[in-house]
């Protein structure tokens, strides 16, 4: 499954830090089910604060935008988010006794913040690009771990309906869609070598913090 080529030159860019964050012990944990119940919910109470953050920046995504085809996209990801997304994690958590009241109540940790307070910086303070720079790692990262984990897990894994969420067919035709968003939206505005634009350095760097912040993000669900 290809997520296009910017996606693949920021990948490679950005290792070591991208095979820290795909193959993290949390994700190890998930795909051997190894990984305790306890650090799950206190990953997917964050990954709700999370995600309420992320859609406001998909929305900041769809005033950046610069024509309808991209204001589709992106209002069509917010809407994906806002009412598919986060109520897998709210059923979730209450199956296991956390209540939305209880989730929306948790003090988001120092990393989510500082992760989503970043891309939201990178839309605000920059244009479409900057913003679509910092979102690719979280959305093909999970398609790219997704797809791995359901080939290598161990077959009674716990974690096999979050494993087969980002493997499955709806999740990855989604990241090849981002990742063709992307590359548009980059032909369009920086022509068909952007790697010779001067911007081209400082979109990468966002690609990369965004891949160290997603890194961060794991850790803090195995605190
Ligand atoms: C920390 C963190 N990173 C990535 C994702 C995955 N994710 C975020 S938004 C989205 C839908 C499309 O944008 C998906 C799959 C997550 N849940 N939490």
């Amino acid at each position: 499954m290809s997520y296009g080529q910017a996606f693949e030159l920021w990948r490679q860019a950005s290792q070591p830090d991208w095979d820290a964050y795909t193959h993290h012990p949390f994700v190890e944990g998930l795909r051997d089910g190894t990984l305790p119940r306890a650090d799950f919910l206190t990953y997917l109470v964050q990954d709700y604060l999370f995600l309420i953050n992320f859609s406001r920046a998909w929305a900041l995504a769809v005033v950046k935008a610069g024509d309808l085809d991209e204001m589709r996209a992106c209002s069509a990801t917010v809407h994906t988010l806002l009412d598919h997304e986060m109520s897998l994690h709210v059923q979730t958590c209450s199956a296991a006794g956390i209540d939305i009241e209880a989730m929306v109540n948790t003090p988001e940790a120092m990393t989510n913040i500082a992760y989503t307070r970043y891309v939201m910086d990178a839309g605000l303070s920059g244009d479409f690009l900057d913003l679509l720079a910092a979102l690719m790692p979280c959305v093909l990262g999970y398609g790219e771990i997704g797809l791995r984990l359901a080939r290598d897990c161990v077959p009674d894994t716990p974690y096999r309906e979050w494993i087969d969420t980002y493997a499955g067919a709806d999740y990855q035709t989604a990241c090849a869609e981002a990742g063709a968003l992307l590359d548009s939206a980059i032909r369009k505005r920086l022509g068909n070598q952007p790697e010779a634009s001067p911007r081209w350095a400082m979109l990468t760097k966002r690609f990369a913090t965004a891949t160290r912040l997603e890194v961060a993000f794991w850790d803090l669900g195995r605190a």
